[in-house]
């Protein structure tokens, strides 16, 4: 239910569920829409004046050569209509105000809430419907701007109309009445869309929506893989499926349309007809017959007009409950209300047990772990073991179904995103980057980092010689998520904004992903001195990065983890059963388990424990 408090019926407030949320937004807007009610009264009766000055003319002025009337009701009716004029701009500005209102309201909760919805809950809807969410926003405040609305605070004209007709040309009135009723039931009939609170072709147009996103978003896997064919055969077939639904419902209002124009020309025939009778028997006057076929219009305009706009009636409704749905949804906690001291970094599981749905097997069942500060963890296990999902509890991005994620003695639950980031920083494994510049990436997650800060960073992850070598230097602008350089220098970039945020915990998730080997070396010194100060974990594929940490986690993909050493890692995973000793070593790995390449020029950084703030 999209109508504001005051225009609800009785029987529903405060049951209302769907619309709770809604109705935030609604009641800060309640001040102009009341005024754009209250303005319907006065604008109903100027509305009615020129139909009164019509049967004025045919009876005083025709019939008795009244001059001096005429231009007293001339004058009069012009008053009427500039007064009408000026209330009718007076009720769309308020109308217009209120959507405004609203919209910027439903805007910025929405907003709000997906900023602040847990991880999983993003993931569940594709990112396409988040877009197709701020449209709908745009639905309902439609409502307030459009047609709509205007049929119904005209609606009170109606009942004027028909009284006015009772007074001045009481032998039609049955015949006004019988087409209001008329208008009335037609347009009940024809409001199955908004009693089955469904528009099937506007969520035709939102799946087409969002299926042409994807296809955009695959373009390079697409032209890649050659799937032209079939993606152009399932996006016809889509588009074929939403024209069809389109074609047939607009044949439907182009046929109810024309039946309404015939009725509404039926009813001034009647009415001419049953006022002529009346005349010839000096039951009314001639201008009374012409003002009634007037006023039987303004009466049953508004009832046709509301018929009209069921469509959009009906996907603001539609659209107001998938936005309520979604701003009902619970939020990310807002924090733990007080300033705690910064951890140390001890990171520990309890006995917890993760599944993705109720259908699926658990990922993890009962995991008790308990990590060291200020060591080098790597993560390790088959595809599809669990690992990132590790990664995920770890940082507090997923909650635990069962048991406690914890930093040092705090449980991860208390704290809101941007308080857990603080301590622990994470590089997932798909880098992407907003527009702006290279400098704006690295500022986006700490503001007040200096320029020097940023540079330290992007030397310690390797982005700095190449940054340095691009015409714009830091000023140069990535869009698309930074497609134009490539894979391995954004992520260094992105390592370099975790490194930014001076975190406790340092988690990334295959952060040699596109590296070269030169740089993966480079990664593995930086990571192995930061972890002097800091707790590092890494998932990785990478047996020098294995080779190189102090424990090796192994995610058996059967719901629970191992703690082993680099060698046993690299010998159950790796098929380097003698690893460590003075067999061959892991490629970047120079000497037994432990990595000791770091560049001369970083090695300052290196040794402060990669603290670049
Ligand atoms: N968002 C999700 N929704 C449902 N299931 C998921 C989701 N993400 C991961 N999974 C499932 O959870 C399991 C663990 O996935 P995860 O990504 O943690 O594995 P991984 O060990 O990191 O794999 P890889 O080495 O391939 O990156 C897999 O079976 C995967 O299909």
């Amino acid at each position: 239910m999209l109508l504001p408090l005051r225009m609800r019926p009785a029987s529903l407030r405060g049951q209302d569920h769907l619309g709770v949320f809604l109705l935030d937004s609604f009641s800060q807007a309640r001040g102009k829409i009341g005024r754009a009610a209250w303005l319907s009264t006065p604008i109903g009766l100027l509305a009615l004046l020129p139909s009164v000055f019509t049967l004025e003319v045919f009876d005083r002025v025709i019939f008795r050569q009244g001059y001096s009337t005429l231009i007293a009701l001339l004058a009069g009716v012009m008053v009427a209509l500039i007064l009408e004029w000026f209330l009718r701009s007076r009720r769309s500005s308020s109308l217009r105000d209120a959507g405004a209102v609203i919209d910027w309201g439903i805007s910025s909760t929405l907003l709000d809430k997906m900023m602040n919805q847990p991880l999983r809950s993003l993931e569940e809807r594709p990112a396409a419907s988040w877009v197709a969410l701020f449209r709908d926003v745009g639905t309902v405040r439609a409502l307030m701007t459009g047609p709509v609305i205007q049929s119904l605070f005209d609606l009170p004209l109606a009942v004027f109309a028909v009284v006015i007709v009772g007074l001045v040309a009481l032998p039609v009135l049955p015949v006004v009445l019988g087409m209001v009723c008329v208008f009335a039931a037609m347009a009940w009939w024809w409001a199955d869309e908004v009693k089955q609170g469904k528009v099937a072709e506007l969520q035709q147009a939102r799946s087409l929506d969002m299926f042409t996103a994807e296809m955009c978003r695959a373009r390079e896997s697409v032209k890649a893989l050659a799937q032209q064919e079939a993606v152009t055969a399932q996006w016809k077939a889509s588009y074929e499926s939403w024209l069809a639904e389109s074609y047939s419902r607009g044949g439907q209002m182009e046929k109810s349309k024309e039946l309404s124009h015939s009725l509404l020309i039926a009813s001034s025939i009647a009415i001419t007809a049953t006022g002529a009778l009346a005349v010839v028997n000096q039951w009314m006057s001639i201008g009374g017959l012409i003002a009634a076929n007037m006023l039987a219009i303004k009466a049953i305009s508004p009832i046709a007009n509301l018929a009209g706009s069921w469509r959009q009636l009906a996907q603001a409704i539609e659209a107001g409950r998938r936005l309520n749905r979604v701003l009902a949804q619970t939020s990310e906690t807002s924090g733990a209300g007080v300033s705690l001291p910064r951890p140390k970094g001890e990171m520990s599981m309890e006995e917890v047990s993760f599944r993705f749905d109720e259908q699926s097997e658990p990922v993890f069942n009962k995991v008790s772990l308990k990590l060291g500060a200020a060591r080098f963890y790597t993560v390790v296990g088959k595809n599809g073991a669990g690992k990132s999902t590790l990664l995920k509890l770890l940082t507090g991005l997923y909650r635990p179904d069962e048991g406690q994620v914890m930093i040092d003695e705090y449980d991860l639950q208390q704290f809101s995103r941007m308080e857990t980031a603080a301590w622990i920083s994470t590089l997932s494994q798909n880098v992407y980057f907003l527009d702006g510049t290279i400098a704006d990436q690295l500022r986006r997650g700490s503001s007040d980092v200096t320029d020097e800060q940023i540079v330290k960073a992007c030397k310690l992850t390797g982005a700095h010689a190449f940054i340095s070598r691009l015409p714009k230097g830091y000023a140069t602008v990535m869009r698309e998520g930074g497609r134009a350089l490539s894979a391995g220098v954004r992520r260094k970039i992105a390592l370099a904004q975790v490194m930014l945020r001076n975190p406790v915990v340092l988690i990334l998730d295959e952060p040699t992903n596109d590296l070269d080997h030169a740089s993966e070396l480079q990664l593995i010194a930086s990571l192995r001195m930061i972890a002097k100060l800091r707790t590092v974990i890494v998932v990785t594929h990478s047996a020098g990065m294995v080779a190189s940490s102090d424990v090796a986690l192994a995610v058996s993909g059967e719901g629970d983890i191992q703690e082993m050493t680099p060698v046993q890692a690299l010998g159950v995973y790796f098929n380097r059963p003698n690893a460590g000793s003075s067999s061959p070593a892991p490629d970047g790995v120079k000497q037994g388990p432990h990595l000791t390449v770091v560049e001369p020029r970083l090695a300052s950084v290196a040794a402060a424990g990669g603290d670049v703030r």
